[in-house]
């Protein structure tokens, strides 16, 4: 077995002591060990003087292993609990009588740093990323955290960086008092022993974290700051504990004594780590992790630097201003003048509000009109490395335009459609480059635009899609890749969810309401907030493509006309569902009452008025499920638990709970159907549970469609083996057939 640290110890009596866990030096109870052995063997010889503690290969360590949390552990005696914390970190490596520092470069997140806070000194690279991350997983910091990390660099910003989980590189750190000095890679070992050599000589201080107390202020100022972040807390998520139990732990340390709070923390993380809450944040983060899982792992993405957009459509124009300042050449083609004069006007308007927003600077918005090129011929398109290819819905006018691409692009270039209506195959059916084809959606429902729906055929090369998926992630969006389906991936969910609310405001449930149930639910935004955010242009036509293609499956919302007809557009009209001050603050609007009351009139269905938050949310939210599970029967997507990180990211679905999908499966499988079979009966064929839902209430395999097999096949040519089994059983699982 590989040993889990390495020690080196200098002619200068400094003890090097490596982590070496590959790839990330993650810890376990065995690297821990590895490591108190380790140190406890260096501080018994009498040649060391010092020690230093590092990572093995530029990676000091990336924290405890999350896949051990969640789920039940077995009882664990107070000795046995206080093992890490008390035994190892506070009187072994806090207490050594040796000066113990430690160097750090690449991640040191969680328990690893926890070690680092418990050293006497602590250097690092500038780019090194540090941060206590534990809440993103539901726990709490287990090994001092929460006592440490305080009094090293004050409450508010300690706050700040556990409640959010925020990361800090070296060089910030240093600025917080939490990194002693920074230096080079290739000096961290020599400037952290001489650190080391300094601490001995007296000429640099030895200093105990848990018992500083300089950073904590007055125990009234203390308790001030601490109040005020369990108001924002319980304001910003009401449904979760381990926020509050973190804010606790600090109080109890500053109030009594910090080594009592260590007991009190350890239980606490070891508590924590069996909620579900725990079980439901690890699988968000795996499931983020695997949307980007595709192709071969050894196809590095190649650079996009230079896109044209072709059409300047409604939503075009967002894009094209994102791509700008996200610092692209972008090339806008249309197809006359006057188009032509009107798309750079909008995207002049677009880049312009981002500015008043904030979200650039004059410099910022200055650079990004000089990288834009507005042009009616494909002239200058021989060294463009992707195209998106925004054109109205006509298939002629597609199939021309990828024609001529292909005539004048480079060969490398990747061609993007964003066309909801037409499969890639046909779009591209007059071309030799199928294998460079794709389809790109912005997700411009969400207003964040934090998701990136990639279009993937059964003729697409692995190296196209690894192109797209690395340009995905420079544009700091999640990618979420789905077959090719004519528009009917993650959209028809967010669709049928905000259909959902829409309906429930016609059979006379409140708008504002609505909007408060989906909140205290975990929602980050109510629907008809995201809708007043989106806009009721750009939610319309996406909806009416669905609407026209699946009547059946989607809702044709009374409410739309008749809000369109009062000119009540959403934020870009000051008034929506709400009203907008001139800071753009949400106001509820009693004249609402006069839209929706036209709406529900046209209703002649049963009128609902007095439902639960619950009944509410569960009217809304198991449709939606309804509709991801025909989106994953049907192959769309090639996992689940990509639709429960695109429920997350694009509706605001709360990660808490795992994912609409993860969410939804808790129930017992008859539950979800009942209501849904009941709904559907008394007001109408939208409710009807899917094939999938009806298959699993009756206990029985729901049928796995054609287009899932096909999406093994394809992923068969593009993965390793492993990688391929892995997805195939987890397809499976899917249908319950393991
Ligand atoms: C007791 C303590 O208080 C509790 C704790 O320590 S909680 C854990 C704290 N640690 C973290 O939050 C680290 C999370 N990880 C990261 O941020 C990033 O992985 C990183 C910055 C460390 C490295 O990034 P990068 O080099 O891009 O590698 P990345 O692709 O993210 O990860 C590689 C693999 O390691 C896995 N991984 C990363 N961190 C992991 C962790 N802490 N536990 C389990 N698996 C982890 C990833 O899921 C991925 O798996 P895959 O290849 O099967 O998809």
């Amino acid at each position: 077995m590989l040993a889990k640290t390495a020690v080196d110890v200098g002619s200068d009596g400094v003890a090097v002591v490596s982590i070496n866990n590959p790839p990330l030096n993650l810890l376990s109870l065995d690297v821990m060990i590895s490591i108190k052995e380790s140190i406890e063997g260096v501080l018994s010889r009498d040649d060391v003087k010092a020690i230093v503690i590092t990572g093995t290969n530029r990676k000091f360590s990336g924290g405890f292993d999350v896949t051990v949390f969640g789920g039940k552990q077995e009882k664990k005696t107070k000795e046995e609990l206080g093992f890490l914390s008390i035994n190892f970190i506070t009187d072994t490596l806090e207490a050594a009588k040796k000066p113990i520092i430690a160097a750090i470069d690449g991640p040191a997140l969680g328990g690893a740093m926890e070690i680092v806070l418990a050293c006497h000194a602590r250097i690092s690279t500038s780019s090194a990323i540090l941060g206590l991350t534990e809440l993103q997983y539901g726990v709490v910091p287990g090994l001092g955290g929460t006592q440490r990390l305080p009094r090293l660099v004050g409450l508010p910003k300690a706050l700040e960086m556990m409640l959010m989980s925020k990361r800090v590189d070296g060089k910030e750190g240093q600025f917080l008092s939490l990194v002693d000095a920074i230096a080079p890679a290739d000096k961290l070992l020599e400037v952290a022993r001489r650190w080391a050599l300094d601490i001995v000589e007296h000429t640099k201080p030895w200093v105990i974290s848990l018992y500083k107390t300089d950073k904590l202020g007055t125990l009234e100022e203390a308790r001030a700051i601490l109040n005020s972040a369990r108001m924002e807390v319980r304001r910003r998520n009401p449904n979760v504990e381990h926020p509050l139990v973190c804010i606790d732990l600090i109080e109890r340390g500053i109030v009594s004594d910090p080594r009592d709070a260590l007991w009190t923390e350890t239980i606490a993380f070891h508590e924590l780590r069996q909620s579900s809450t725990c079980k439901s944040l690890v699988h968000f983060f795996f499931a983020r992790g695997q949307t980007t899982k595709i192709s071969k792992m050894n196809l590095l993405p190649r650079n996009i630097d230079k896109v044209a957009v072709i059409g300047g459509g409604l939503m075009s124009s967002e894009i094209v201003a994102l791509l700008l300042l996200k610092n692209y050449q972008v090339i806008l083609k249309e197809q006359n003048r006057e188009h032509l004069l009107e798309d750079l006007n909008k995207i002049r308007k677009n880049l312009y509000t981002h500015f008043k927003y904030g979200k650039t600077t004059q410099q910022g918005l200055e650079k990004a009109l000089t990288l834009l090129k507005g042009v009616l011929d494909y002239d200058s398109f021989e060294d463009v490395d992707l195209v998106i290819e925004a054109e109205c819905e006509t298939l002629s006018i597609k199939q021309d335009t990828f024609t001529d691409l292909e005539k004048h692009c480079p060969p490398n270039c990747i061609f993007a459609s964003s066309s909801s209506t037409f499969s890639l195959g046909l779009i591209g059916e007059r071309t030799k480059c199928q294998d460079r084809i794709v389809g790109i959606d912005f997700f411009c429902l969400s207003p964040a635009m934090p998701l990136m729906e990639i279009v993937r055929t059964e003729r697409v090369s692995s190296q196209a899609m690894a192109d797209v998926l690395g340009f995905a992630r420079k544009f700091r969006t999640t990618p979420i890749v789905v077959s090719d389906c004519n528009g009917q991936g993650v959209n028809s969910m967010v669709v049928t969810y905000l259909h959902a609310s829409m309906l429930l405001a016609e059979l006379g449930v409140d708008v504002y309401l609505i909007d408060q149930a989906l909140k205290s639910f975990g929602m980050d935004l109510g629907p008809f907030r995201m809708i007043d955010m989106v806009g009721l242009k750009v939610f319309t036509e996406i909806s009416r493509i669905l609407v026209d293609r699946l009547p059946d499956r989607f809702y044709k919302p009374k409410l739309i006309p008749i809000l369109q007809n009062a000119n009540r557009e959403g934020e870009t009209t000051c008034k929506g569902f709400y009203k907008y001050d001139e800071c753009g603050k949400a106001i509820l609007d009693p004249e609402l009452r006069k839209y929706t009351i036209k709406a529900t009139s046209a209703n002649s269905e049963e009128q609902l008025t007095k439902l639960s938050d619950t009944e509410i949310a569960e009217m809304i939210l198991f449709p939606a499920y309804n509709e991801a599970c025909r989106v994953i029967s049907e192959g769309v997507v090639m996992r689940p638990s990509d639709l429960d990180v695109a429920s997350a990211l694009a509706m605001g679905f709360p990660t808490y709970r795992g994912g609409i999908h993860y969410w939804a499966n808790k129930f017992e499988s008859g539950y979800v159907y009942s209501k849904l079979k009941n709904w559907s009966g008394a007001y109408g064929g939208f409710f009807e549970p899917c094939e999938y839902i009806t298959e699993r209430s009756r206990g029985s395999t729901p049928v796995v469609s054609i287009h899932t097999f096909k999406l093994i096949v394809i992923c068969m040519e593009q993965y390793t083996i492993g990688t391929f089994l892995q997805l195939s059983l987890s397809t499976l699982a899917l249908f319950g057939s393991v």
